[in-house]
């Protein structure tokens, strides 16, 4: 169950926007869909919405082959990056509407969208207008109000997009929590793969319309299929013949085995991170090595510019591609 595509391929013109997709989203999961822009996310968000047809494939939701049905029959809710409320209608008429266009008793209507703006803690809000919310909160209410038809899949694309990056932050760790309460099947679009990763339980990279790698946050992470999803994912530095992430250096002040030498050409303090430069001393090797390290760390090693250091892969460094 959940959604099974098969064979789906998608051109614009002559341009391939997407190849040969295969995959399963399981149901009542949070999977994301991440990639770079212009990867084929949100064409493939709304060949399943129905929003967009494929040229190729099927499209089974929840049981049901939705390939040929139009989007209204699909049970879908969808959330887009820039929500149309209706701006004359209160938050509560706007969350109601689904329901009132598909006939419900008037009782049973008032006391979903009730629950359903206690959920998404808008109720307080209810006799507002869209004009009188905050950005985070008309997102909210967009949820809300794709929730209210109680859709079998919800399809969010970029919904956090237009926010700025403390309300995108409080709205992911609020979808997560929500998605814990309501597990509905859920589909979501991101180009940022730090709210890929805190989000969801599944991930789906996507790169010019095809898909690079799917699995949990931790499998990508730590055993990255390619060095796109390697570098996609975070950062990314070569030590010798490796790709390494540059928290997983290894930096000392004294010399030991198997290790590069250099010396620190840049120090930038990020919070409570510092990132360092080091630019190695092998010939065959000359562009410098990033290294994350805490403040405490480089203060415990004395670490400062130009100081000679060695450097090797942390023990159970599991992100390197050689
Ligand atoms: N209606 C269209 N006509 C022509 N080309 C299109 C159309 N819709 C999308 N494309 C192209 O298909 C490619 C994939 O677009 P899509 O919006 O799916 O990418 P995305 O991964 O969601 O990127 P973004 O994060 O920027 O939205 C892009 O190169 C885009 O220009």
């Amino acid at each position: 169950m959940g959604i099974e595509i098969r064979g789906v391929n998608k051109n614009f013109g002559d341009f391939t926007a997407l190849q040969d997709i295969d995959l399963s989203i399981p149901s009542g999961q949070l999977t994301a869909l991440l990639g770079p822009s212009g990867g084929g996310k949100s064409t493939l968000l709304r060949i399943i919405a129905g929003l967009e047809s494929s040229d190729s494939g099927t499209i089974e939701i929840e049981g049901l082959d939705a390939t040929g049905l139009p989007a209204q029959k699909r049970n879908v809710g969808f959330v887009f990056q820039h929500y149309a409320a209706f701006k004359h209608m209160t938050v509560h008429k706007n969350v109601a509407f689904g329901l009132e266009i598909r006939k419900k008793p008037k009782a049973e209507v008032n006391k979903r969208v009730t629950e359903l703006l206690e959920l998404v803690h808008l109720d307080h809000l209810a006799h507002r207008l869209p004009s009188q919310l905050s950005g985070g909160q008309r997102q909210r209410m967009a949820l809300a109000r794709a929730l209210a038809i109680e859709p079998s899949v919800l399809l969010l694309d970029e919904p956090f997009g237009a926010l700025d990056a403390k309300v995108r932050k409080e709205l992911r760790e609020w979808l997560r929590r929500l998605h814990d309460e309501v597990h509905v099947t859920t589909v979501f679009v991101t180009h940022d793969q730090e709210e890929a990763l805190e989000v969801s339980d599944n991930l789906v990279v996507i790169n010019e319309g095809r898909i690079e790698q799917i699995g949990t946050p931790d499998d990508l992470y730590d055993r990255p299929a390619s060095e796109f999803v390697l570098s996609f994912l975070g950062p990314v530095t070569r030590l010798g013949d490796k790709l390494i992430r540059p928290h997983d250096i290894d930096i000392t002040r004294y010399e030991h085995a198997a290790t590069t030498s250099g010396r620190i050409t840049r120090w930038t303090r990020v919070g409570f991170e510092i990132r360092l430069e080091v630019t190695p001393d092998d010939v065959r090797h000359p562009d410098p090595v990033q290294v994350t390290v805490t403040r405490t760390e480089a203060t415990a090693l004395q670490l400062h510019e130009g100081a000679l250091v060695w450097l090797r892969p942390r023990a159970g460094a599991e992100a390197v591609v050689g």
